[in-house]
């Protein structure tokens, strides 16, 4: 591309926002040769003092970065995926997935302590109903009593619940503490095997307009085949289990690999009541997808499995 005039890119303003758009900002400098100028946008997500819960519906906070993109106000858009609503809107495309960071829930505890060593009766932040079932289920089945505590607020505010001595531990996602750079401080990274991370957690979305199709193509350098695969699928059952990204599911693709060859992906997903007294997961695998279709594919045979289970019941205190 020639020097054109720079392309905008339009990001919310928070610490996290600002950084995941620096580094994509940087990537995109580097592919182009274009000077790429960050558009600061207010979202309704960052200027309500409601739980997300309570807000209720899907991506509070992506519809003003979209509204500045089909209005034309901004070039392309980043977000977190597992912000973003699974139905696709007409005339915007994700046009690259770039490698997904560490999926994985974290802990942050007062004075070191991992999950498993939480006293009885510490009280674990998160406004999370996915955290909260899987915690709670957890702690149920291993004789462990914990108190889950809902909580919003940014990275910062939710770390300071514990380095103000109001809550024992806050749950956060590994990808977002790597972002602001704080991830020294996690005290415990959850194993997938007590916590499943939202569909889509640790990936960036790099969105822009279906017709701006030279830039689509050139931000399609940033795709990453595997992660985009994978985020399908997991997407695929939220979709299918007709749950939003407030909802309590949880949902991880990765690949079963023999030495260096991925032989199969393997799909996990979960849904439970908040308190944890009931549990619905279910795993499994097929040929790693080869196109888009088949990873749908693998999302929609888990979500029927689930549902066949009665995941819609353990779904309802969360209707959306
Ligand atoms: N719900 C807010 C949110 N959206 C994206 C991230 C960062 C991690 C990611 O990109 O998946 C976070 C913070 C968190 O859950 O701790």
């Amino acid at each position: 591309m020639t020097a054109e005039r720079a392309l905008r890119l339009g990001t919310r303003r928070s610490k996290l926002a600002m950084s995941q758009s620096g580094h994509v900002a940087e990537a995109v400098r580097q592919l182009t040769g274009r000077e790429v100028e960050l558009v600061e946008i207010t979202t309704y997500g960052d200027t309500s003092r409601e739980h997300l819960a309570q807000i209720g519906g899907t991506g509070v906070f992506v519809t003003a970065l979209r509204d500045a993109l089909e209005r034309g106000e901004v070039d392309f858009a980043v977000h977190s995926l597992k912000d973003l609503p699974t139905a696709q809107p007409e005339g915007l495309v994700l046009a690259a997935l770039p490698v997904r960071e560490d999926p994985r829930d974290v802990l942050i505890a007062r004075d070191g302590l991992k999950f498993t060593e939480l006293p009885a009766g510490a009280r674990v932040g998160t406004g999370s109903p996915r955290r909260m079932a899987q915690l709670n289920a957890y702690a149920r089945s291993h004789g462990m009593r914990i108190e889950t505590v809902p909580i919003r607020g940014n990275i910062d505010t939710r770390v300071g619940y514990v380095e103000k001595g109001e809550l024992d531990a806050v749950v956060l996602a590994a990808a977002g503490l790597n972002r602001i750079g704080r991830s020294a401080e996690v005290t415990d990274f959850l194993s997938t095997d007590i916590v499943l991370p939202a569909p889509g957690q640790g990936a960036l979305a790099v969105e822009c307009t279906a017709t701006n199709g030279e830039l689509a193509a050139a931000l399609g350098e940033l795709d990453d085949p595997f992660t985009r695969a994978a985020v399908t699928a997991e997407r695929s059952l939220l979709a299918a289990l007709e749950a939003g990204c407030s909802a309590p599911v949880g949902a991880l693709a990765d690949l079963l690999a023999d030495g260096q060859i991925a032989k199969e992906m393997r799909l996990r997903g979960v849904v439970g009541t908040t308190d944890g007294s009931e549990l619905v997961q279910l795993t499994t695998t097929g040929p790693v997808p080869s196109s888009q279709d088949e990873a749908l594919a693998l999302g929609r045979e888990l979500a029927a499995e689930m549902l066949a289970k009665g995941a819609a019941g353990l779904m309802g205190e969360r209707a959306l």
